[in-house]
């Protein structure tokens, strides 16, 4: 016969279990990601990022001659350039839906930046990486002002709060060395694929999976068919970023960087270290951290390449071979938005 002390016992055990279930649900990752059947980001290493295409999946067959006559569609590594026509949306969408991606958007917002995030986040909402998971992270100085925006399913929003740095040249040297902070105490185990962004800019069409790729990197609007001799490099042997004026395959903006956590890590580390080295040096590269990317990305090809259409510049002329233009640096008055000349 069950005494009413041991049922009073029974209770209570019972009661403890469901609280500390609903406890240990709501604060471990891993119980909803466990329950969710989230896989975790190793075995997706293994088998979420094979190129699984669904069974009776409806699609045009693809051609054998070049879409895109007009523009190098690849690499001399063969590595893909991103242009319009050159991919199938219902393709590269049947592939990477289905992996149940996260892709972390870093943006860095300081002083008077912010005013930048309102126009950059609601485009983004509706051309950017539509229909995954997106999850921004903002470094911003001014966290009251970061815009509250309308985020659809599966998008979430982190403000990081930063100290003010009063040398817009600082700000940019210092983005490798925070992003490298991010990844490694945050991104490795939650995202997927990473890209950072430069705040004054603005989506105006579809940007998608198409862009995913390992180490990615973006064809800068001012320099697309340049000879490399123009290319703004840095060109001083006393910088860590510099290149010889007969190397160089392109001239890389800094706007854009992505690709999986790993490999951004690794280049945001090896940047942050060559300017610690100019640093150590009193040697300030000449367009700071861009020069040290674009001496990386000589070195360490970036396995996808994005076309213009993914840093144009609004105040640059759309040529015929641009047919959509997907993200852009918008006008600004620097001489008022930067904190020093
Ligand atoms: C299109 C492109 O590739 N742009 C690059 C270019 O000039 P930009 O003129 O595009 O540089 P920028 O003034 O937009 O600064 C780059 C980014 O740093 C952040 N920021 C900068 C200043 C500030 O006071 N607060 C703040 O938050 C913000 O995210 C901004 O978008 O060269 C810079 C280095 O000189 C960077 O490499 C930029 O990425
Ligand atoms: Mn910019």
């Amino acid at each position: 016969m069950p005494t009413r002390q041991n049922l009073d016992i029974f209770f209570t055990f019972i009661i403890a279990f469901l609280l500390g279930f609903i406890y240990f649900s709501y604060t471990s990752s891993w119980f909803s990601d466990a329950l969710e059947c989230r896989p975790t980001v190793e075995e997706k290493h293994d088998v979420q990022m094979d190129l699984h295409f669904p069974i009776g999946t409806a699609c045009k067959q693809p051609s054998v001659s070049s879409s895109r006559p007009d523009v190098a569609t690849t690499s001399q590594w063969l590595a893909p350039i991103v242009w319009e026509d050159t991919f199938d949306l219902t393709v590269i969408d049947a592939i990477y839906k289905q992996q149940n991606i996260t892709v972390a958007t870093i943006v860095f917002a300081l002083g008077k930046y912010v005013r930048f995030l309102k126009d950059l986040l609601e485009s983004a909402e509706q051309h950017f990486m539509v229909g995954y998971r997106v999850h921004y992270y903002i470094i911003t100085d001014l966290p009251d002002e970061v815009p509250a925006v309308t985020l659809g399913e599966g998008r979430q929003l982190t403000v990081i709060k930063t100290a003010t740095l009063n040398r817009w040249q600082e700000i940019l040297l210092r983005r490798m060395e925070r992003i490298e902070n991010l990844i490694q105490y945050e991104l490795l185990n939650k995202a997927d694929y990473i890209f950072s962004l430069d705040v004054d800019s603005k989506f105006y069409a579809h940007w998608g999976a198409e862009s995913l790729g390992d180490l990615v990197g973006v064809l800068h609007a001012w320099f697309f068919g340049s000879s490399r001799g123009q290319f703004t490099y840095e060109r001083r042997p006393e910088s860590q970023a510099y290149i010889p004026l007969d190397e160089g395959d392109y001239y890389y903006g800094a706007a854009v960087i992505g690709g999986r956590p790993e490999k951004v890590l690794k280049l945001v580390k090896t940047c942050r270290m060559q300017l610690d080295v100019d640093r150590a040096n009193k040697i300030e590269a000449v367009w700071q951290e861009e020069s040290h990317l674009n001496k990386y990305f000589l070195y360490n090809k970036p396995t996808k390449l994005l076309s213009p259409e993914y840093l144009w510049d609004d105040r640059k002329q759309k040529p015929s071979l641009m047919k959509v233009v997907r993200f852009s640096q918008v006008v600004k008055n620097y001489a008022e938005i930067r904190p020093n000349p």
